[in-house]
């Protein structure tokens, strides 16, 4: 496996493109946050459309658009250790490829990221919701936001909501990889739509599994500050909206969350199986064999796990890989296995120290 370099393009690649997401998902997230909160006795808004157009109409698009800066700031943080997390975590385990470690994988990245995503989306919340709480306090972004809350509520108050980030995103990611996964799985060869496809699905299927938790954690995120507020903890706030609404309560706002997150994940995962796409063609190994032949692994698909739609032939992979090493260019490529492509080479002038048959066998086992 090449080193980690990994974990600092996926960093500039989910700034920018995680940017990109977060520009199209916004106001379907605000809608979800004021549908989530609104007053189930005198509810202001009926249903997603209408939400939609009653924030606009009252405050312009600047409305759907508060509090993006928070996501702006964090989601490049949030989706490295994310990726990075799960991605370790995956290959590390001792049976990478079962469905079941991507499910562990997963979760343990849901834990990591939520002490980073809890304070972005408590800034993001309160922002978002700025005319209804904090006396209708209009905070410059979500820095003044945080340095308010911990000047007020110290530090601790900062993190107000971490432990239903944490409890939402343990289903939310385990189920996001491991729905992934399965759908990839499906395809031999998946094409770009087909991945797309995949990554908007699991996005839709990691908020079913916890959208529930997801309606508690904006309550007590947007839940007044010290002793005006409502709820005592996760499972107070729990209690009390069941108590008022019943099951409804949970659901709120579930259908602009399902919308956003099809196209949000979509592009999150393509951009992500582009950057290994990347890596792994970097990550091809070979061993040149006492009769001289060359055995090249092919690394596409076991690296972090993901399964990637490459766009690169592995014929084009290979004559790199020949030219970097010198190699004398003409060769006979054949398939011999999945995973191994054996080409004879037909004369090479060096052999670089990248050519070392114990990663290979290592690596094809
Ligand atoms: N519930 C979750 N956290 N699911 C993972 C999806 C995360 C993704 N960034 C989104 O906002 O759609």
């Amino acid at each position: 496996m090449p080193p980690q370099p990994i974990v600092e393009w996926c960093y500039l690649k989910s700034v920018k493109y995680g940017a990109a997401g977060v520009l199209v998902g916004h106001p379907l997230d605000t809608v979800k946050v004021h549908l989530q909160t609104d007053d189930p006795k005198h509810p202001k808004y009926n249903g997603t459309f209408h939400c939609l157009k009653t924030i606009l109409l009252k405050d312009n698009i600047q409305g759907l658009y508060r509090g993006i800066s928070s996501p702006m700031m964090g989601i490049g943080l949030v989706n490295a250790i994310v990726f990075g997390v799960y991605g370790n975590v995956q290959r590390l385990s001792e049976k990478p490829n079962e469905l079941i470690t991507h499910f562990w994988a997963g979760s343990i990245a849901g834990i990591a990221q939520g002490f980073v995503c809890s304070p972005m989306e408590l800034a993001k919340t309160r922002l978002q919701l700025a005319s209804q709480i904090d006396h209708g306090m209009m905070f410059k972004g979500p820095v003044a936001c945080l340095k308010h809350i911990v000047k007020t509520e110290g530090l601790k108050g900062a993190f107000k909501g971490l432990t239903a980030t944490i409890l939402r995103d343990i289903p939310g990611f385990s189920c996001y990889f491991v729905s992934y996964e399965f759908i990839m799985r499906q395809r031999k060869q998946p094409s770009i739509p087909y991945t797309l496809l995949a990554g908007g699905c699991a996005g839709m299927a990691s908020w079913l599994a916890c959208y529930p938790i997801d309606v508690i954690k904006t309550h007590m995120q947007s839940d007044s500050l010290g002793n005006l507020a409502k709820y005592n903890g996760f499972v107070d706030c729990a209690i009390k909206g069941y108590g008022k609404e019943g099951i409804h309560f949970f659901f709120r706002g579930l259908s602009s969350t399902l919308i956003r997150a099809f196209p949000m994940n979509a592009a999150c995962f393509f951009v992500v199986s582009w950057v290994l796409d990347f890596f792994n063609s970097k990550g091809v190994d070979m061993v040149v064999n006492p009769d001289k032949s060359l055995n090249i692994v092919n690394l596409e698909n076991t690296n972090l796990g993901l399964q990637t739609c490459s766009s690169s032939p592995i014929d084009k992979l290979v004559r790199k890989i020949i030219t970097n090493n010198n190699l004398e260019p003409s060769y006979d490529l054949q398939l011999t296995s999945d995973e191994v492509l054996r080409c004879s080479v037909k004369s090479y002038t060096n052999t670089t120290s990248q050519i070392d048959s114990e990663r290979f066998t290592e690596k094809t086992k």
